[in-house]
C-alpha cells in the first residue's frame, strides 16, 4: 500500500474545517487512490470538538482515511506534514485595530512556520486560508528559512471561481467553457479580477469588459466584495465554499492545472509584472510537476495597471506593518 500522505490542518474545529476535512478524507483533494493522514491542529479550548469532528470521520469509514490525529502544539501537528492548510487565524475583534490583527496573527503564523520549517517533510506545501492570508503566508514563510518560499501560497482561488460564477450569470456561458481570469493582488477588497485575457465560450473576454459600467460599478466589486456579502447575509463568512476553493488549489498544485487554463493563487513574487519582489501575491498561474509557475508575458493595459498596483500597494503596506511589528 502506498505510503499515506499527512496533511495537518489548523484551525480544525472551525467552520471551514468542518467543510474541509471530509472532502480530503475522502479523496477528493489529493486523489480517490492516495490515503490520506490527517493531523489536525487547534487551540486546547477547541480539542473537544476536534475530537467530535474526529468521531464523525471515523463513522464515514473513508477508505482513503489512514487515521486522524489531534493536537494542541503545532511543533507536534506539523511533524512529517506534506500538506499544511492554514485555516485557523485570529478574527478582528470589535475596537481591535488593523495592526493589532496583524501582531495576533503574526502569534500564530511565525510560530506554525518554524514548526514547519523544523519538522514537516521536504516536500511540504502550505497554503493559508486565514486572514490575512497573503500576509499571514509571509509571516509563516519568513520563519521557516529552509523551506523554499515558493512552497508557501495564500488563497485567492475562491476570489478566482466567484469571478468565473459571475462572468458565466452575466453571459449565460457555462464556467467549464470560461478561461484565462485572472485575480491579482491581495485577497482584499482591493483585488483586482481581471477580464482582459479571458475567453468566454468563444469571445474574448475584452468584448464582454467592454461594457466599462458593468465591468468598473458591478463586476469588480461583486467580486472583491462578495467576501462581505456573504457575512451580511449568512451571518457568518464563508465556509464551504472556502472549503472547496482549498481544496481545488492543492489539487491542481499536486496534480495540475486544466490544460489550456490557468487559475490564480497568491505566490511568492521573483517580481512578475512589477510586484515587488518577496511579496505574496495572486497571479495568473499553472501547475506541473507540483509546482506552480507564474503565467507570463500578460499585456497589461493602462486599467488593469492602475488596479494591481493599488491591490500590490496594500500588500506592501501590510509587509511594512509586519516589519515594523518585528514579525518577519
Ligand atoms: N482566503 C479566503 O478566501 C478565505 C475565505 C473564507 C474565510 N477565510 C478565513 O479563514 C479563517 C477561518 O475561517 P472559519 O470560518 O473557519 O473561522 P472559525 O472561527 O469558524 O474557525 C477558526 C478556528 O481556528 C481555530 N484557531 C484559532 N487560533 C488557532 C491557532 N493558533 N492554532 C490552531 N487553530 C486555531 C479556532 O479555535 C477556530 O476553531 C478566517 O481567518 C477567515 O477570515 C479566508
Ligand atoms: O471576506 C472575508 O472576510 C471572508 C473571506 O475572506 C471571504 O472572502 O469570504
Amino acid at each position: 500500500m502506498t505510503e499515506p500522505v499527512n496533511v495537518t490542518v489548523t484551525g480544525a474545529a472551525g467552520q471551514i474545517g468542518y467543510a474541509l476535512l471530509f472532502r480530503i478524507a475522502a479523496g477528493e483533494m489529493l486523489g480517490a487512490d492516495v490515503p490520506v493522514r490527517l493531523r489536525l491542529l487547534e487551540i486546547p479550548a477547541a480539542v473537544r470538538a476536534a475530537e467530535g469532528t474526529a468521531m464523525e470521520l471515523d463513522d464515514c469509514a473513508f477508505g482513503t482515511l489512514a487515521g486522524v490525529d489531534i493536537f494542541d502544539d503545532p511543533v507536534k501537528a506539523f511533524e512529517g506534514a506534506n500538506v499544511g492548510l492554514l485555516v485557523g487565524a485570529r478574527p478582528r475583534g470589535a475596537g481591535m485595530e488593523r495592526a493589532d490583527l496583524l501582531e495576533a496573527n503574526g502569534g500564530i503564523f511565525g510560530p506554525q512556520g518554524r514548526a514547519i520549517n523544523d519538522g514537516a517533510a521536504s516536500d511540504v506545501r502550505v497554503l493559508v486560508v486565514g486572514n490575512p492570508a497573503n500576509t499571514n503566508a509571509l509571516i509563516a514563510s519568513a520563519h521557516a528559512p529552509d523551506v523554499p518560499a515558493e512552497r508557501f501560497t495564500a488563497m485567492t482561488r475562491l476570489d478566482h471561481n466567484r469571478a468565473l460564477s459571475q462572468v458565466a450569470a452575466r453571459t449565460g456561458t457555462p464556467v467549464s467553457r470560461i478561461s484565462g481570469l485572472t485575480i491579482w493582488g491581495n485577497h482584499s477588497a482591493t483585488q483586482y479580477p481581471d477580464l482582459f485575457h479571458a475567453t468566454v465560450g468563444d469571445v474574448p473576454g475584452a468584448e464582454v469588459a467592454a461594457d466599462r459600467e458593468w465591468l468598473t460599478d458591478t463586476f469588480i466589486p461583486t467580486v472583491a466584495k462578495r467576501g462581505a456579502a456573504i457575512i451580511e447575509a449568512r451571518g457568518a463568512s464563508s465556509a464551504a465554499s472556502a472549503a472547496n476553493a482549498a481544496i481545488e488549489h492543492v489539487r491542481d498544485w499536486t496534480r495540475g492545472t486544466r490544460e489550456g487554463d490557468w487559475t490564480s493563487a497568491g505566490v511568492y513574487s521573483h517580481g512578475e509584472y512589477g510586484v515587488p519582489e518577496g511579496l505574496v501575491s495572486s497571479f495568473p498561474v499553472t501547475s506541473a510537476g507540483g509546482d506552480w509557475q507564474i503565467v507570463e508575458g500578460l499585456e497589461i493595459d493602462e486599467f488593469s495597471r492602475g488596479r494591481i498596483d493599488a491591490s500590490v500597494a496594500e500588500l506592501a503596506a501590510e509587509r511594512d506593518a509586519v516589519r515594523s511589528l518585528g514579525l518577519i
